[in-house]
């Protein structure tokens, strides 16, 4: 099945605890993590976290849009999140950082922003259990979908699948019901969505919806790996 991981940049900060319940079903909390210098956006950090951790059981996915993860990156495994996500661009040693974070437990995953692209990290695809690739610029939720960015997911999913490997394909930024069959028809399978999510009536049945969207859409594609 499709995995989905509502962002909590689109929910109310003074009640995140209460946030999280809201989305129950989903398969993934996304925290957004931004130090206004990897981006121009500054959000929460290792504190919040470690809280959110302790306030539910939905495992935590971190994006983490800061300098020197090389650094940070591993006390947010530390502090439980289930998966980290560390952009490339920011990176020293990603090869290290990936083994670092998964002999901590957690799932490695290296982001891409739009102008990056996947080819030059081939080499690095097995160090890894996700690969995120940016639908929109990072640093806001609530942005529009690049549409441009369709053809890159498809040359990861086929990268991916050559390889035989058994990584996620993530996207961010611009899912909603209008965008996931297109994601998920190019090959991603673990969707991120914040206003679509948190702007709806009723952010449980959303998640519900775009699940199913994304299910549909990629029924009978045998290039998609599934869960
Ligand atoms: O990483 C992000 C922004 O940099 C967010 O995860 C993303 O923007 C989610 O929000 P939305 O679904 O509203 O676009
Ligand atoms: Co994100």
């Amino acid at each position: 099945m499709p995995q989905i991981s509502p962002s909590i940049l689109s929910a109310d900060f003074a009640r995140l605890g209460e946030e999280a319940e809201a989305v129950r079903g989903c398969d993934w909390l996304h925290v957004d993590v931004m130090d206004n210098h990897f981006v121009p956006n500054l959000t929460l950090g290792l504190p919040v976290v470690e809280s959110l951790r302790k306030a539910t059981d939905i495992p935590i996915d971190c994006h983490l849009m800061i300098e020197q993860p090389d650094r940070w990156a591993p006390q947010y495994a530390e502090a439980g999140a289930g998966s980290v996500t560390f952009h490339v661009e920011a990176a020293a040693a990603p090869v290290r950082l990936a083994r670092e974070i998964r002999s901590l437990g957690a799932r490695a995953s290296m982001a891409l922003k739009p102008a990056t692209p996947i080819e030059p990290y081939e080499d690095l695809l097995p160090e890894l259990d996700m690969l995120l690739v940016m639908t929109v610029e990072p640093g806001f939720g609530g942005q529009s979908f690049l549409d441009i960015m369709l053809p890159k997911i498809r040359r990861t999913r086929e990268l991916i699948n050559r390889h035989g490997l058994q990584l996620w394909l993530q996207v961010d930024g611009g899912v909603s019901v209008e965008t996931i069959e297109r994601c998920a028809e190019a090959g991603a399978d673990v969707f991120v969505a914040g206003s679509a999510v948190y702007g709806a009536d009723d952010p449980a049945a959303a998640v519900r919806g775009l699940r199913e969207l994304a299910a549909a859409a990629t029924e009978g594609s045998p290039w998609v790996h599934r869960h």
